[in-house]
């Protein structure tokens, strides 16, 4: 079978955040419109921190189709689900309690399991497997979509740098005790998911993510954790950031305007 390297990235940068807001949800509108045309139903994976605000662009959107998203979270953190730290209430706030999404259409925490991290990263691995194994058969499920953000230690989802989970192969969804940013406790999707996605989304935006930034796309041979997203082909992975964040790298934006 014939060996293909990941496709190379596509940087994307904007003045302003606003532009990032705009592109961003013209892009999802287009991969959701691709994957329900094709499947009847789109698979998406969100993130917390500064993500969820720049998905505004999706509320009040007559081509989102809200009813056929199956969501899910990159990473979580593992705290009841209307707490001030929780991925899940940010998004909710944000977005989806402005939005007819059905709210099964939304995969959360089992907080019945929030004392037990093994049990809990189980059965989130679990709900994966029901939304993916029988319906695409595949060792590793394929979302539509990823969508990531890049800590300015250059963490995604809930993979730091060093850290062990850095090496997992064959969990879908891991846990850690021991995140250097708080909360602790969290569970994540690790590289095999994040890498067979058919996109995956980084943004980021503001001046503080300058110098990772830089770092991320013009060394990756450094092995920061967010340079370790490299979908697998045909995948494809999409960094939308503003011009203050991408001042510093030498990586060459894409010539087309999204
Ligand atoms: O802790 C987390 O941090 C990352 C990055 O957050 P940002 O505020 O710098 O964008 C986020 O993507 C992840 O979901 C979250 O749990």
């Amino acid at each position: 079978m014939a060996h293909h390297s990941p496709n190379p990235a596509i940087l994307n940068s904007f003045a302003n955040a606003d532009e990032i807001v705009d592109s961003l949800a013209f892009f999802i509108a287009s991969a959701q419109k691709e994957a329900i045309d094709k499947k009847g139903r789109f698979t998406v994976a969100l993130s917390g921190g500064s993500l969820p605000k720049m998905l505004r662009g999706l509320i009040g959107n007559p081509s989102i189709k809200w009813d056929k998203w199956q969501v899910f979270y990159a990473d979580e953190r593992v705290v009841p689900l209307d707490h001030p730290d929780s991925n899940h209430l940010a998004c909710t706030n944000l977005l989806f309690s402005k939005v007819p999404i059905p709210a099964d259409n939304i995969h959360v925490l089992d907080v019945s399991l929030l004392d037990d991290l093994e049990e809990l990263s189980d059965a989130y691995e679990k709900e994966l497997i029901r939304e993916f194994a029988q319906k695409d058969a595949a060792r590793f499920p394929v979302f539509d979509l990823i969508l990531l953000g890049m800590g300015p230690d250059g963490h995604t989802a809930s993979l730091f740098p060093g850290h062990e989970l850095l090496a997992e192969e064959d969990r879908w969804i891991a846990y850690l005790e021991d995140s250097p940013k708080p909360p602790p406790k969290r569970i994540t999707f690790t590289y095999p998911v994040i890498n067979h996605a058919a996109r995956v989304v980084f943004v980021a935006a503001g001046k503080e993510k300058v110098e990772i930034l830089r770092q991320v796309l013009d060394t990756p041979e450094d092995g920061l954790p967010a340079s370790r997203v490299k979908p697998v082909f045909p995948g494809q992975l999409y960094w939308f950031v503003d011009d203050a964040a991408a001042a510093a790298v030498q990586y060459p934006r894409s010539p087309f305007k999204l």
